[in-house]
């Protein structure tokens, strides 16, 4: 099985080395405003330490060569060093407090960095949670979320690694002034001698990143494996349908692609970083050799030499943390990169919908007028040409065969989604130009595939939003839905935390968890409630107590009711007794096919001949 690689990982790929250093100034200042944001305190005192470091270290190489020359050039050595004991001690105190300055300044960084992360990290959920929730449907927004992730991780690196570039540069800086005052010929040189290491560097920096980007659809792909193979959720499929050898063939074959893909990478960026290395061993020999010429030509006294020897040495080996902090800034960046991309890939998916509001009581009518629906990336349409009213105070019942788009109607009733074409309105007021954050607020949705939260009992319910009540309200929610034994079982009631991953966390049946997530809608206190085949995992008990208890919970809401029960052709059908008939595909609408009569809530439990009035 293999995964197309998408949008996002065609745009990296094709990104140059030059394109990204480009865009690496506002990549960094990106980071340096998330630092700012996150602690400004720690930034001051990184710069105040930055700069002080610098300007000892340009201090300390200074008074380097005047106490080197008092020692080359005099007879007397101790003479020299007497004449010049302000430069012994100011070398002493600037090499020290440099030290002391550099400490500080990584202290700084170490201080930032983490909280960078934290701040990266949530807008990244902040970016996430304001999208449309059909931006999940679109796997170019998946892979740029997934790289997102690990790029939000490496904003720490990046404040590190950038620390470190201008301790170094600064070093290198100041040495490389000192060895253009000792004789002009030497820098040009040196720079020489560092620019293909460099290149290297970078060149294979970005061969990995890209390898990284290919493999992104893959790593995806194993992960899923990993956890599908060892999650407690899945754990009794996997050995009920000993799927285990077949689970990790899979693992091990993607691994295989993945290692091939990284080891093909790895050959290339080694080759590249190999022929830097080499041209840059090249010029290094050829400043030593002019060195060497120099002296013994006479054209440099063997003092100066020997100061420039020093400078050489302190020089090489700034430039060398130079490179391989500005090598690892350029790969920490691309990470960067990913997440400030994510945050573009977002942008447009963000929920901008309108400032209409629905009025304090409504919505009164619900009415949806010719709508259709395709999934992004999909061939065809989910819903095509559907068309129903919904009154406060009736329940619809969405009926159909698997697949036929009742779960994509009952949300794009709520405003989860919005039609492709097509209107629904609530109380006329368009929801594509309603608040969705208002409109959300007086839904509640039972999902098809609802949330164990690893939380206490009460917030599983209150979903953290207590009513004024408090408790009260969560026992009587919990006992519409028929959760109220459920809780007495538990040995801390409401307390009871249901991490069951944790310890102390408390477990619960498939069934009593279903009871919890149909108490949660039943606690919201709103007009429109939507419930995704809710019963799907109850006792004939609970079915029953939710059935009954539907007329008085549907009281004065609007209720969509989502079921496969009964046999019907492959086109939902939406009922009720405003309903003007809803069809999915280009099939027809309709109360024809359904075996029950269209009705509201105020004939539905009057007319049932069974419990489970959805399945005859
Ligand atoms: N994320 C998606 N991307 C593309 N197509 C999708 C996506 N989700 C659902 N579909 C398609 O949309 C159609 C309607 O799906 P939907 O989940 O609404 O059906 P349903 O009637 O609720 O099915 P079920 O009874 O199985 O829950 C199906 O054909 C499905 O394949």
């Amino acid at each position: 099985m293999r995964l197309a690689s998408g949008r996002h990982v065609e745009a990296s790929d094709n990104l140059s080395t030059a394109a990204i250093a480009r865009r690496l100034p506002r990549t960094l200042s990106q980071a340096a405003r998330l630092g700012w944001r996150t602690d400004r305190r720690a930034v001051l005192a990184l710069l105040a330490c930055q700069i002080g470091a610098t300007a000892l270290t340009v201090t300390a190489l200074a008074a380097t060569a005047r106490v080197l020359a008092a020692v080359f050039t005099g007879d007397d050595i101790a003479a020299g060093l007497r004449e010049n004991l302000t430069a012994v001690v100011v070398l002493a105190l600037a090499a020290s407090g440099r030290y002391l300055l550099d400490a500080c300044a990584r202290a700084a960084a170490a201080r930032l960095a983490p909280k960078a992360v934290r701040e990266a990290d949530l807008e990244v959920i902040t970016a996430a949670t304001a999208a449309e929730l059909v931006a999940y449907e679109d796997p170019d927004f998946a892979d740029a979320h997934a790289a997102a992730s690990d790029g939000a991780e490496k904003t720490g690196d990046l404040i590190l690694d950038a620390q470190l570039l201008t301790s170094a540069a600064a070093q290198l800086a100041a040495a490389a002034t000192v060895v253009t005052v000792l004789h002009p010929v030497v820098l040009p040189l040196l720079v020489l001698s560092v620019v293909p290491c460099a290149w290297g560097a970078v060149r294979g920096a970005r061969i990995e990143h890209a390898a990284h980007h290919r493999n992104l659809a893959d790593s995806r792909l194993r992960s899923v494996f990993r956890s599908y193979s060892t999650e407690r959720n899945t754990a009794d499929e996997v050995r009920a349908g000993t799927m285990a050898a077949f689970l990790i063939r899979q693992y091990r074959l993607v691994s295989s692609r993945l290692e091939a893909e990284q080891l093909r990478a790895t050959r290339q960026a080694l080759m590249v970083q190999g022929i830097g290395d080499a041209l840059t061993a090249v010029g290094t020999a050829a400043t030593w050799g002019v060195l060497v010429l120099l002296v013994s030509s006479g054209r440099m006294e063997l003092a100066v030499a020997g100061t420039a020897a020093l400078a050489v040495r302190t020089s090489m080996a700034a430039l060398a943390t130079t490179v391989r902090a500005g090598a690892r800034l350029f790969r920490t960046s691309l990470s960067l990169d990913d997440w400030a991309r994510f945050l573009a890939v977002a942008k447009p998916w963000t929920t901008r919908r309108g400032p209409a509001l629905i009025a304090e009581d409504g919505p009164q009518v619900i009415t949806a007028r010719d709508v259709s629906f395709t999934y992004p990336g999909a061939y065809r349409p989910a819903l095509e040409g559907v068309s129903l009213d919904l009154k406060r105070g009736e329940v619809i019942a969405l009926v159909g065969e698997n697949g036929a788009g009742k779960s994509t109607l009952a949300r794009i009733l709520t405003g989860l989604y919005l039609p492709t074409s097509g209107s629904v309105r609530w109380d006329g007021v368009d929801l594509a130009d309603a608040d969705p954050d208002e409109a959300l607020s007086k839904v509640a949705l039972v999902p098809q595939d609802y949330t164990r939260w690893p939380l206490a009992a009460r917030e599983n319910i209150t979903l953290g939003q207590p009513r004024p009540d408090g408790d009260p309200d969560v026992h009587a929610a919990a006992e519409a839905a028929g959760a109220d034994g459920v809780i007495a079982a538990l040995p801390h009631g409401l307390d009871t935390s249901l991490a069951r991953s944790w310890w102390g966390g408390h477990d619960l049946s498939g069934g009593q968890w279903q009871r919890l997530a149909v108490a949660r809608a039943f606690h919201r206190d709103v007009p429109v409630l939507v419930m995704d085949e809710p019963t799907a995992a109850l006792d004939a008990r609970a079915e029953h107590r939710i059935y009954t208890r539907l007329r008085a919970l549907a009281e004065g809401r609007a209720t969509v009711f989502v079921t496969i029960g009964w046999p019907t052709p492959a086109s939902p059908t939406a009922s009720s007794s405003s309903t003007k008939g809803a069809s999915p595909r280009p099939a027809p609408s309709t109360n024809s096919s359904a075996k029950e009569p269209p009705r509201s809530s105020s004939s539905y439990s009057s007319s049932r001949k069974t419990d489970s009035p959805w399945r005859p």
